[in-house]
C-alpha cells in the first residue's frame, strides 16, 4: 500500500493506491483505501485490510453517535483520539494499521497519523504503507505550501504512480480526494496503468500493465 496525505494552502489533499496483496499474490486491485466517515472527514488504510476496514467503520459510527449526542460534527482531532484508543486497547494484540485522519473541522484544515502501535501525531503531510519511502521521494521534492490546487492533486497522483511503479504491494488505481471548508470531493480514480509521466515511456512499459 502507498496512501499520502498534506495541507497546503487550498487545503487537504489525499492520495491512496488500491492494491491488497498477500506475499507475492495480488488479492485484490480494487480496494477501496480511503472511507469517506462524513462530508468533512476522511480515513485512509494501510496493512491489515480487515483490521483498517473494520475499524474505520467503526469509527465512522463512532462519529456518528457523537454527533447525535453533542449536536454538532466531531473534529479532526477528536476522531482521530477515538481511533488512537481503539487502537491503544488493542495494543500488542497484533492489529496492523497504518492510518491516517483528515478533514475540516472549525479549526480549519486537520491531519493526523494514527497506527497500531499506539502513535497519534499532527502534522501537515505524511505517507503510509509499503510503498510510502518511494511517495515521499516525489513528494517531498514537489511539495511547496502556496501549490495551486491543480499542482497539489496531480503531486499526489504522481506520488502514488512512482510508489505503484517500484513497491509490487502497490497498484490498481489511484484515487485522490480534496477537502476544503465545504468538505471533500473525489478529484482523481485513474488506473495506474494508463498514466505515464515525461520520465517513463508509454503505459504498456508499467509493470501493471502485464504483456
Ligand atoms: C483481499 C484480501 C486479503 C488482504 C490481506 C491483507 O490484509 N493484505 C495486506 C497486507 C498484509 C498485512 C498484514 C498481514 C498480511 C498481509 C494489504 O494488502 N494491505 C494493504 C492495505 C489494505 C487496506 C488493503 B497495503 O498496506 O499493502
Amino acid at each position: 500500500t502507498t496512501t499520502l496525505g498534506f495541507i497546503f494552502q487550498g487545503g487537504v489533499i489525499i492520495a491512496v493506491d488500491s492494491r491488497a496483496s498477500q506475499g507475492s499474490y495480488i488479492s485484490s486491485q480494487t480496494v477501496k483505501k480511503v472511507i469517506e466517515i462524513n462530508p468533512h472527514l476522511l480515513g485512509t488504510m494501510a496493512g491489515g485490510a480487515a483490521d483498517c476496514q473494520f475499524w474505520e467503520r467503526n469509527l465512522g459510527r463512532q462519529c456518528r453517535l457523537y454527533e447525535l449526542a453533542n449536536g454538532k460534527r466531531i473534529t479532526v482531532r477528536g476522531a482521530s483520539k477515538l481511533l488512537a484508543n481503539t487502537m491503544f486497547s488493542y495494543r500488542g494484540m497484533g492489529l496492523s494499521m497504518g492510518t491516517m485522519v483528515a478533514g475540516w473541522d472549525e479549526a480549519g484544515p486537520g491531519l493526523y497519523y494514527v497506527d497500531s502501535d499506539g502513535q497519534r501525531t499532527k502534522g501537515k503531510l505524511f505517507s503510509v504503507g509499503s510503498g510510502s519511502l518511494y511517495a515521499y521521494g516525489v513528494l517531498d521534492e514537489g511539495y511547496r505550501w502556496d501549490l495551486s490546487v491543480e499542482e497539489a492533486v496531480e503531486l499526489g497522483q504522481r506520488s502514488i504512480y512512482h510508489a505503484t511503479f517500484r513497491d509490487a504491494a502497490s497498484g490498481g488505481t489511484v484515487s485522490a480526494y480534496h477537502v476544503t471548508q465545504e468538505g471533500w470531493t473525489k478529484v482523481r480514480g485513474e488506473d495506474v496503468g494508463q498514466l505515464h509521466f515525461n520520465y517513463y515511456p508509454a503505459p504498456e512499459e508499467h509493470p501493471c500493465n502485464s504483456k
